[in-house]
């Protein structure tokens, strides 16, 4: 689709179906509506199950391997059912499929991890031998590196589905991104904020990225009104760490890249034993224009630090 949209032929905005996706998809409609001035219903936003939406009995990392939030959503474009893509950039592999390109980014939301808990303020309030509740690998390493006493119990399901099992007892506290809980205005939601020196998030947490098939240039020009210069360098560096590291959903990983002024920019990594019981950092800065080279250095350092089977525990 290269010509205006119109409410009769309105542009195909896929996305999946959780309410934080869906807040997602009505921000992108809402700034593609307003950088060219057309009404909301020149665009249909259309709900897609992917693999990691239908299996929720299951860890992620069981059901296996990238993309299971996206697979489906990506044959959708290819095959033109759907024109662009609204993803958590933070669930994207490092690489699109051949045809699809992914280079608009909205400004980011605050990128910290939050500390849910009904009962408590923080990690350091926990109590001795506490059970905390994530899927998440990388919180789940972040947490026993910092308090090894405590236990770590597998936690699926959007935001409504999790606030619910704390109520019921199987965890006292669980961690939530700050975005997503902003995005869907969950003020009620008793959260914490952690600075990223005391838990840092996961790669390109909190941005949400727009994809598209490579043939539409039109769509590409369309895009480009709402992408968020800022996003994209700081995405930059922190997928570069993340594809040099080799990361899938499989691996403890977190970075962070932040623009620092003087047209530098910064960046924190952290590569991690599933079982906490070694954690590996760096931090370094380049020129903004040296982003994803500085990101593939710092995991180059921090994979000779580690050395083999450094992930296996
Ligand atoms: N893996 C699920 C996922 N993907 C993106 C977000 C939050 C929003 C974001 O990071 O943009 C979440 C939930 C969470 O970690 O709390």
């Amino acid at each position: 689709m290269t010509d205006t949209p119109t409410p009769d032929r309105p542009l195909k905005i896929g996305t999946r179906g959780s309410p934080l996706a869906l807040a997602q998809a009505h921000e992108t409609r809402d700034r593609l509506a307003a950088a060219h001035g057309l009404p909301g219903e020149a665009f249909e936003v259309v709900v897609i199950r992917t693999t990691g939406d239908r299996v929720v009995d299951r860890p992620l990392k069981e059901i296996g391997g990238k993309g299971l939030f996206t697979k489906e959503i990506e044959e959708a474009m290819l095959s033109g059912a759907i024109d662009i893509a609204v993803h958590s950039m933070k669930d994207m592999p490092v690489a699109q499929p051949e045809g699809l390109v992914l280079d608009c980014y909205l400004p980011r939301e605050d990128p910290r991890d939050a500390f849910v808990s009904l009962l408590h303020a923080g990690i350091k309030a926990l109590p001795d031998g506490a059970t905390v509740g994530t899927s998440s690998l990388r919180r789940k390493a972040q947490l026993l590196h910092r308090r090894p006493d405590l236990h770590v119990v597998e936690f699926r399901g959007n935001v409504q589905t999790r606030l619910r099992k704390l109520e019921s007892g199987v965890a006292v506290a669980t961690f939530l991104a700050v975005a997503g809980l902003n995005r869907l205005g969950a003020d009620d939601v008793p959260q914490a904020p952690i600075a990223p020196e005391d838990m840092l998030p996961a790669v390109a947490q909190g941005a949400i990225g727009i994809e598209r098939r490579a043939s539409d240039e039109g769509l590409g020009e369309m895009l480009a009104a709402i992408h968020d210069r800022a996003t994209g360098e700081r995405l930059a560096a922190e997928r570069a760490f993340l594809a040099a590291l080799d990361g899938s959903c499989e691996t403890p990983i977190a970075g962070l890249a932040e623009l620092i002024g003087d047209g530098r920019l910064r960046l924190r990594g952290e590569i991690l034993a599933h079982d906490g019981s070694r954690c590996l950092a760096d931090e370094a800065e380049a020129q903004i224009a040296d982003g994803a080279a500085l990101g593939t250095d710092m995991a180059r350092r921090l994979l000779a630090q580690a050395g083999p089977g450094f992930f296996d525990s």
